[in-house]
């Protein structure tokens, strides 16, 4: 069985993407609004209306708009940033986030040699003189790219296609990034060296890295102080990388030569005075917007929802990591597992919350990658209270360290059958379920200890308690669900270890109230799973 994660109803599309985006989710039964340049109060009063809203760069997804959202389910990003979208946010409320890296990386690439041309050439300014009626054949001198040194920072997808496409002018390429390995960049003809070596090298320097505290400022006063005078910059990727301020002091000083701005830190910006600056050429964030690549990004976020919304596969989420090994076959019986010993464990303790510890431990080679959900599955059933939206497997873990709750997750390999073990401490004592998933069917074996004679499904409305092996315990009891007029379905008893030792009987409904029986047993619980 394939397993629907969510249901995807209702997606209201916030910004301009191709439209096979809308056709490729109608098509799969998916209901779409268009709706472009809405304000933010607008996108807060409609937002709880959708199951999924897909957006570019304009649409700021603030904590605001996430949690208006009280229907939201997925953000999908048609291209690559995903810094207008609060993925913190959208994590805790457990909304999965997913963008589509690759589909833009050719245009913006290209877009980022065509400005470094434009630089060495001053084709804009040239066109602009001719437009006004002149032959300035004298102010337009330029300098061959042949021969120069070009310093790509951020060595990702688009970083390396600029370099390569730039090698065939004839530049020397060197680099810097922190995580893709200096022998990876060396094979597309990328020497990396530190940023203090890299500055004074450079007559170009392009920036292709995501925006974030370590990337802010990348470029500032003190690094193009280590610039060579004249250096020309470009940004392709993300306003604020390289410093607004301090680039408009270099560009005044003369520092730098000329820059070649595609992204701003407000956009569209305000304040002009960088784009009326004679030495710099600017678009309106223009990097992704080609046919081709909006037609990819169009294409593939919509294909990535459905698959996520149809449980087929789970790709290009930013947030969910812990979601992409239930995309196989049973493991959604295995998640039910984990959520199941979670409610049980939580109806066990409920007198005693909150837990400090949960420790969940998968045995057997084939839940080897189930590990991870397990353990998200069982705090989901810890931590859920009643019916309304509560956690999920995206927010599970964030929730529960928010929660102070630590969190650890085992696996070991054993040739016996699979099974989950959940434990969990609360209050000094902890208490332990084991459980397994048999013919497709979620079961608990052992409850603290005590091993059921028969694996008890974990389905329906279940009452357990502790108490002495005693027959009139058992009669008692009955006694209890009858007069409450609830029905005994099914009974399990744990083979006799100690003196102690849980039942689990399966009842028509749950008591109005447990009391009596917590007077006949030492522990009593109930739930429905
Ligand atoms: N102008 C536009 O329309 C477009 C802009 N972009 C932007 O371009 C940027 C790059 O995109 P991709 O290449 O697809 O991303 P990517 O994730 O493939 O590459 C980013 C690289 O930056 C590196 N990095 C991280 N911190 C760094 C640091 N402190 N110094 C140097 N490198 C660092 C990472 O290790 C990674 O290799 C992103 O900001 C993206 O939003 C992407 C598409 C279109
Ligand atoms: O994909 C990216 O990161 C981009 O910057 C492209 O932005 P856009 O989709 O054109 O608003």
């Amino acid at each position: 069985a394939r397993m629907a994660l969510v249901s995807v109803k209702r997606v209201l599309i916030s910004e301009s993407v191709d439209p096979c985006c809308k056709t490729i989710l109608q098509e799969n039964g998916i209901e779409v609004t268009e709706k472009q340049q809405m304000t933010k109060e607008e996108l807060i009063a409609e937002i709880q209306n959708y199951d999924g809203l897909v957006v570019r760069s304009a649409t700021k997804v603030t904590s605001d708009v996430i949690n208006a959202g009280s229907n939201l389910k997925i953000i999908g990003r048609a291209g690559t940033g995903v810094d207008n979208v609060d993925v913190d946010a959208a994590t805790k409320r457990g909304i999965i986030v997913m963008n589509t890296p690759s589909g833009n990386t050719i245009s913006a690439a290209e877009l980022t040699c065509a400005l470094l041309m434009s630089l060495s050439r001053h084709i804009p300014q040239a066109v602009m003189s001719m437009k006004d009626g002149k032959w300035d054949r004298k102010k337009f001198m330029g300098a061959e790219l042949y021969g120069k040194v070009l310093g790509i920072v951020g060595l990702g997808r688009i970083g390396k296609e600029v370099a390569t496409r730039m090698q065939s002018f004839g530049m020397t390429t060197i680099g810097y990034d922190p995580i893709t390995p200096p022998e990876v960049s060396a094979s597309w003809g990328v020497e990396q060296m530190s940023l203090e070596e890299l500055w004074p090298q450079c007559d170009y320097i392009t920036v292709h890295t995501p925006l974030m505290p370590s990337t802010t400022g990348l470029l500032n006063d003190a690094s193009f102080a280590k610039c060579k005078k004249g250096v020309k910059v470009v940004n392709c990727a993300r306003g604020g990388i390289i410093d607004e301020a301090a680039l408009l002091r270099a560009l005044e000083s003369g520092q730098c030569g000329g820059a070649g701005l595609d992204v701003f830190v407000e956009e569209p910006p305000k304040d002009r005075v960088l784009v009326n600056h004679p030495n710099v050429i600017s678009c309106p964030h223009l990097g992704a917007s080609t046919k081709e690549a909006q037609a990819r990004c169009g294409r593939d976020i919509a294909l990535q929802i459905v698959d996520m919304a149809t449980g087929k596969a789970l790709v290009g989420a930013v947030n969910a990591q812990v979601l992409v090994n239930t995309f196989s076959p049973d493991s959604h019986q295995w998640i039910r597992l984990g959520e199941s010993m979670g409610s049980v464990l939580k109806a066990c303790t409920a007198s005693k919350q909150p837990y400090s510890q949960v420790h969940v431990t998968s045995l057997g080679e084939s839940l080897k990658k189930s590990s991870g959900f397990l353990s998200s599955a069982a705090v989901v059933g810890l931590l859920t209270e009643g019916p309304q939206k509560g956690p999920n497997l995206v927010n599970a873990l964030p929730l529960a360290a928010e929660t102070g709750i630590t969190v650890q997750t085992d696996h070991k390999d054993s040739n016996e059958r699979e099974v989950c073990v959940l434990e969990v401490s609360v209050n000094g004592s902890s208490y332990t379920a084991v459980g397994s998933v048999q013919a497709g069917v979620p079961v608990l074996l052992e409850l603290n200890g005590s091993v059921f004679r028969q694996p008890v499904p974990l389905t329906g409305h279940l009452l357990f308690f502790k108490a002495s092996n005693s027959t009139e315990l058992l009669l008692s009891v009955t006694g209890v669900l009858a007069a409450a007029g609830v029905l005994l379905q099914s009974f399990s008893a744990s083979t006799v270890s100690s003196a102690e030792q849980w039942y689990c009987m399966g009842i028509s409904s749950l008591l109005g109230d447990i009391g009596a029986l917590k007077s006949l047993a030492k522990e009593a619980a109930q739930l429905t799973v």
